[in-house]
């Protein structure tokens, strides 16, 4: 059977790179776990495997590696387009680049001594705790003119105590819930949005300040949406960064529904008003949207916000 090589990219994945940068005494941390692939004319290595085209797995682990000493680590998105940059500039038969990164962010432990290692109030220059939030990602792609950054965060977990109702749905002869006109609502965001910025002519994004101000909204419209359905939050998480971030054109959610059930204390004589739940992991709802700016074609995968 005559076969044909379809869809090929290489690269190394995970590389994991810690940069402390020291301003004197204070120093900065940024941890990345940083994936490389590459694609382009490689035909014959997995026709024939002649390795001439070939740049080394082990020699992009050792760029990512340099590159942090060389440009440092100023956002996920600057260290990606500066490899993405290289690889697709450097290599005539590399044509294209993705960069993904995953960031964990670290914060100061504060000590309550008021020695010299203080910077400002009570935040210590060189120790830290890492955030058990959520993980920011990026995803950059070059093909040599054109530039693709979607970038978003995983795992951040969020609940509303009340302010969330779900009834008025289909009922069937499967149908057994109960209408709920004051219930949980919890989730777990994983979001990615596209930027506009494409090509080096244009303006780039301040990437650091686009990320805060990205989940600062999502998490405002989260708690301030008097919610119908996790779909309607979905829908006003996503519209509050499109409307305020001119910046991004649109962003893909995949929101689990955390069920949390009120437990039935019938059986032991007590009344539960609304107190006491059971927080169910699995099945969970699975809400998945994209929302975007009126006019803009969708580019971001459907299935990417679950990498
Ligand atoms: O917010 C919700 N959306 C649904 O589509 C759904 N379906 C369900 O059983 N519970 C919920 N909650």
């Amino acid at each position: 059977m005559p076969t044909i090589l379809g869809q090929n990219q290489y690269g190394k994945a995970e590389n994991r790179v810690v940069k402390i940068t020291r301003d004197g005494d204070t120093h900065h941390i940024k941890d990345l776990n940083v994936s490389v692939a590459l694609s382009g004319d490689m035909e014959e290595v997995h026709y024939s495997g002649s390795n001439a085209n070939v740049l080394p797995t082990d020699t992009t682990k050792n760029t990512v590696y340099a590159f942090a000493k060389e440009y440092g680590i100023e956002s996920a998105e600057q260290f990606g387009i500066h490899l993405a940059r290289h690889f697709v500039t450097s290599q005539e038969p590399i044509h294209r680049a993705r960069i993904r990164i995953e960031e964990y962010a670290w914060e100061r432990i504060a000590t309550s001594d008021g020695n010299s290692k203080f910077i400002g109030a009570d935040e210590v220059k060189h120790s830290f705790v890492r955030q058990g939030q959520e993980t920011r990602t990026t995803e950059i792609t070059y093909d040599g003119t054109s530039w693709q950054v979607i970038s978003g965060l995983k795992d951040l977990v969020v609940m509303n105590s009340t302010n969330s109702e779900f009834w008025g749905y289909v009922k069937d002869k499967y149908t057994t819930l109960k209408e709920a006109y004051d219930r949980i609502l919890a989730t777990q965001v994983a979001a990615q949005w596209r930027y506009n910025w494409t090509s080096d002519e244009e303006r780039m994004p301040n990437w650091e300040k686009s990320y805060a101000q990205a989940r600062k909204h999502m998490l405002q419209a989260f708690a301030e949406t008097y919610s119908l359905s996790l779909q309607q939050t979905l829908y006003q998480m996503g519209s509050r960064i499109i409307n305020s971030r001119s910046e991004i054109d649109e962003i893909r959610f995949s929101l689990p529904n955390k069920h949390h059930f009120l437990v039935d204390l019938e059986p032991f004589g007590l009344k539960n008003d609304n107190e006491v739940y059971f927080a169910a992991d699995r099945p969970y709802g699975l809400i998945e949207a994209t929302v975007l700016r009126d006019g803009v074609e969708p580019r971001i995968p459907v299935d990417m916000t679950n990498l």
